[in-house]
């Protein structure tokens, strides 16, 4: 099948048990809980995105064909030796998009792969790190992974809810966005009365890497 990437670029991991990780990003299009559009931003299901995911018009997005095309493309901005090669799907929503065939060809380029999903759609067999993102009113159809990293605070969506999955890591992930301080303070306290929590930054954001 065809996919349709917003943006690639290789950077560190910024966020979770992976922070600090060399990976190549790749940014799918389109995700099924906001259209992306600010004008629609209000009556989404998810409303606090930071992310620009439509279009393929970004820096090393556009449409690729086929899987090898686009696996090709990853190895390309990965740009150096087969050691420790790592790429991290996201979007928008990675799950609309992320295929068998992709994730082979990925991994016959010799790549590592990690997810980030909202969760709401069953991941493939094969990806090597999934991190889910729940959203509040949404129905959580991916229960398991190595990461489980809910933004911070979602009035209806307590981390309490989250006891029962089959994560390996649990981060709380402060929202970011007018009340990025307030919530972090709270993030903070609720790591330290719930010692199961971890507490995730966006660390890219504070040195200004992509
Ligand atoms: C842009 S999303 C794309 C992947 C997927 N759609 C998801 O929501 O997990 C990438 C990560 O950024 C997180 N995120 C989005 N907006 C955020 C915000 N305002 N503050 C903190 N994290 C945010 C998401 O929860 C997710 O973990
Ligand atoms: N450096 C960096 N780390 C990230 N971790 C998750 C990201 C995302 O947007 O999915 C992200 C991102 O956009 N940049
Ligand atoms: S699910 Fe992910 S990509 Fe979609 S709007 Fe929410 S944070 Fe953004
Ligand atoms: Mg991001």
């Amino acid at each position: 099948m065809a996919y349709s990437v917003k943006e690639m670029f290789k950077t560190l991991q910024g966020e979770g048990a992976q922070a600090g990780r060399a990976a190549v990003f790749c940014r799918f299009a389109g995700c099924n809980l906001w259209s992306g559009r600010e004008e629609h931003r209000a009556d989404a299901q998810c409303r606090f995105c930071d992310t620009d995911f439509v279009g393929t018009d970004g820096a090393g997005g556009g449409r690729f064909a086929a899987a090898a095309e686009l696996a090709r493309a990853i190895a390309a901005a990965w740009a150096g030796d087969r050691a420790r090669r790592f790429v991290v799907f996201t979007g928008g929503e990675p799950l609309l998009q992320l295929d068998a065939a992709l994730i082979d060809a990925v991994h016959g380029e010799g790549f590592e792969i990690a997810v980030e999903t909202n969760g709401t759609l069953a991941a493939p067999d094969g990806i090597d790190w999934i991190c889910v993102s729940p959203k509040a009113g949404t129905a959580l159809s991916q229960r398991r992974g190595q990461e489980l990293k809910l933004v911070f605070p979602q009035p209806d969506l307590m981390p309490e809810a989250m006891d029962g999955l089959d994560f390996a890591h649990f981060f709380l992930q402060p929202m970011d966005g007018p009340e990025r301080a307030a919530n972090t303070e709270a993030a903070v306290a609720y790591c330290l009365s719930h010692p199961r929590w971890r507490l995730s930054l966006q660390t890219h954001k504070m040195i200004g890497i992509p």
